[in-house]
C-alpha cells in the first residue's frame, strides 16, 4: 500500500499540515505505535484486533464451509462489523459479487422482495453477531428460517453461525446443532473482516481467504514507529492533524467500483471507533469517478471543513475507448477506461490542490486478495493510531446502546426511561393538509 500526503501539506492546502509538524507528529506516532505494539503483544481487548492476520484459522473456516461449498449463493444475515467486512471482500474479490446477498436492515419490503427472488436450495445462510444478541439480525433470521420452512428447504443443511459464547443466536444454534464458527476474542465487530466474522461468505464464494490473511499480515510486518516508513499511520496521522486543523469531515471516494463497499466499511470503522466526546471525522462515502459530477462542487468550494481521501488500485483491466472518428472526441481515440479513469483522479486530485483543498491519496498495487487484505489492515492500524493520538477510547461503541434498549422496551412495551423520552419526544408536525 502506498499513501501520497503531498496534497495534504500546508503549501498546497487549507486546513494542511507543514513538514515540520510532519516531524513533531512523529515522534507521537512512534510513542503510539509503542502502545499499540504492547496492546497486541499482549493480545488486548482491541488491539487484538492487529493480530488477527496470524491468529485467524482459515482451515477451520473452510472446514466449517465444506457443506456449503458447492452454494451458488451465500445470504448473510448480520449487520455493521458483523456484515460489511465480508461484504467488502466479496464486492471487491468475488467472481460474481451478486452471489452474496446481504440483509443487513429490516426493511420488510427489502427482505421479502430479496428472499422471493433467491434459490433457496442452492444458498447457503451465514448467520453473523458477534453478541448474539442484535435485534435486526434475529428477527431476520426468524424471517428467513421460516421462509426456508414455508418452502419446504431444510435450512439446518444450509445455514453456518459464527457468533460469541452466550445468547439467544448460540442457543439456537445449539438447539440445532449447526456448524458454527466463534467470533475471535477481544475484537470489536468492526475490526473483524479478517476473521471468521468477514470470512465465510469469501471462503464459499472462492475467494482466496489465505492470501487476504496473508496482505494483512505483510501490513503487520510493515508497522513501525515511523509515519514516513508505516504507510498506515502516515494515513492515520494526516487525517487526524487535519482533524485538528478543522477537517472534520473525511470524503472516502474510491475510485474503483469494486472498492465502493470499501467506503461503506471504512465509514463504520471511522465514525464508530473516533466519534467520541465531541470529536471525530464524518466519514462521507463517494466513489471516483461518478461523485466528481455530484459531489466535488460541495469539496472544492464548499467549507474548508474536509479532506477527501482517493483510493485507487494501480493496475485496470484493459477497456479501449473505440475511435469515434469525430475531431470532437479525438482525445479519447487510442485511450482505454482505466486511463481515462485514472486521468480523472489525477485531475482531481490536482483540482482540489488547485483550490488548496486537502487531499490524502491511497494506492494499492492491483484489486487481488492480498493488496485487499494488505488494505483492510493498513486502514484498521490507521484508525487505531489515529484514536491514540486523540486519546479517546477507540475499541467500544457505548453511544449506540441507548437506542438499542429503546427500540427493544418499546416493542415489548416496557416503561422505561428511553421509551418515556421516545413518547416525549419534541414534534413539530407539518403535513400538507390531506
Ligand atoms: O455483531 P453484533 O453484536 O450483532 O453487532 C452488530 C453491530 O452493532 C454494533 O454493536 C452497533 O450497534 C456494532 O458495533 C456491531 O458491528
Amino acid at each position: 500500500m502506498h499513501v501520497d500526503i503531498g496534497a495534504a501539506l500546508g503549501t498546497v492546502a487549507e486546513p494542511g499540515i507543514d513538514e515540520a509538524e510532519l516531524e513533531e507528529l512523529d515522534e507521537r506516532v512512534a510513542e503510539a505505535h509503542e502502545r499499540i505494539a504492547a496492546g497486541r503483544g499482549d493480545d488486548e481487548f482491541g488491539y487484538a484486533a492487529l493480530n488477527l492476520p496470524e491468529r485467524t484459522d482459515a482451515d477451520a473456516i473452510r472446514e466449517a464451509v465444506s457443506p456449503v461449498s458447492d452454494a451458488e449463493y451465500v445470504l448473510t444475515v448480520g449487520i455493521g462489523g458483523s456484515a460489511l467486512g465480508a461484504k467488502t471482500i466479496t464486492a471487491a474479490l468475488a467472481e460474481d459479487p451478486e452471489r452474496h446477498v446481504v440483509l443487513d436492515n429490516v426493511d420488510p419490503e427489502h427482505v421479502e422482495r430479496t428472499l422471493s427472488d433467491l434459490p433457496l436450495s442452492e444458498t447457503a445462510v451465514n448467520v453473523v453477531s458477534k453478541s448474539g444478541t442484535t435485534a435486526e439480525t434475529l428477527a431476520n433470521f426468524l424471517v428467513v428460517r421460516d421462509v426456508y420452512e414455508y418452502r419446504d428447504v431444510d435450512w439446518t443443511e444450509r445455514t453456518v453461525v459464527t457468533t460469541g459464547e452466550s445468547g439467544p443466536l448460540r442457543e439456537l444454534a445449539d438447539e440445532e446443532d449447526l456448524p458454527t464458527l466463534p467470533v475471535p476474542d477481544g475484537v470489536p465487530g468492526r475490526f473483524s473482516a479478517l476473521s471468521s466474522v468477514g470470512l465465510v461468505p469469501p471462503a464459499i464464494l472462492g475467494v482466496d481467504i489465505e492470501e487476504l490473511l496473508a496482505g494483512g499480515a505483510d501490513a503487520a510486518d510493515g508497522l513501525g514507529p515511523s509515519l514516513f516508513e508505516t504507510p498506515a499511520y502516515a494515513y492515520g496521522a494526516v487525517a487526524y492533524a487535519l482533524e485538528e486543523r478543522g477537517a472534520a469531515v473525511n470524503a472516502f471516494m474510491p475510485y474503483a467500483e469494486r472498492l465502493e463497499v470499501f467506503a461503506e466499511w471504512f465509514a463504520q470503522l471511522w465514525a464508530e471507533s473516533l466519534g467520541k466526546e465531541g470529536r471525530g471525522q464524518t466519514p462521507a462515502r463517494a466513489l471516483g469517478a461518478t461523485d466528481q459530477h455530484s459531489q466535488l462542487q460541495l469539496y472544492r468550494a464548499g467549507p474548508r471543513d474536509k479532506v477527501v481521501t482517493v483510493v485507487r488500485p494501480r493496475e485496470r483491466a484493459d477497456v479501449p475507448v473505440p475511435d469515434a472518428g469525430h475531431e470532437s472526441l479525438s482525445y479519447l481515440a487510442g485511450t482505454d477506461l482505466g486511463e481515462l479513469l485514472d486521468a480523472e483522479y489525477d485531475a482531481t486530485v490536482a483540482s482540489l490542490s488547485a483550490a488548496d483543498r486537502p487531499a490524502v491519496e491511497i494506492e494499492i498495487d492491483s484489486l487481488d486478495a492480498r493488496s485487499l487484505g494488505e488494505l483492510l489492515y493498513a486502514t484498521e492500524a490507521a484508525c487505531v493510531l489515529v484514536g491514540e493520538l486523540a486519546g479517546v477510547e477507540t475499541f467500544t461503541q457505548p453511544a449506540v446502546e441507548w437506542g438499542k434498549r429503546a427500540a427493544r422496551g418499546l416493542l415489548s412495551g416496557e416503561d422505561t426511561e428511553e421509551t418515556r423520552t421516545v413518547d416525549e419526544r419534541p414534534s413539530y408536525l407539518i403535513s400538507d393538509g390531506d
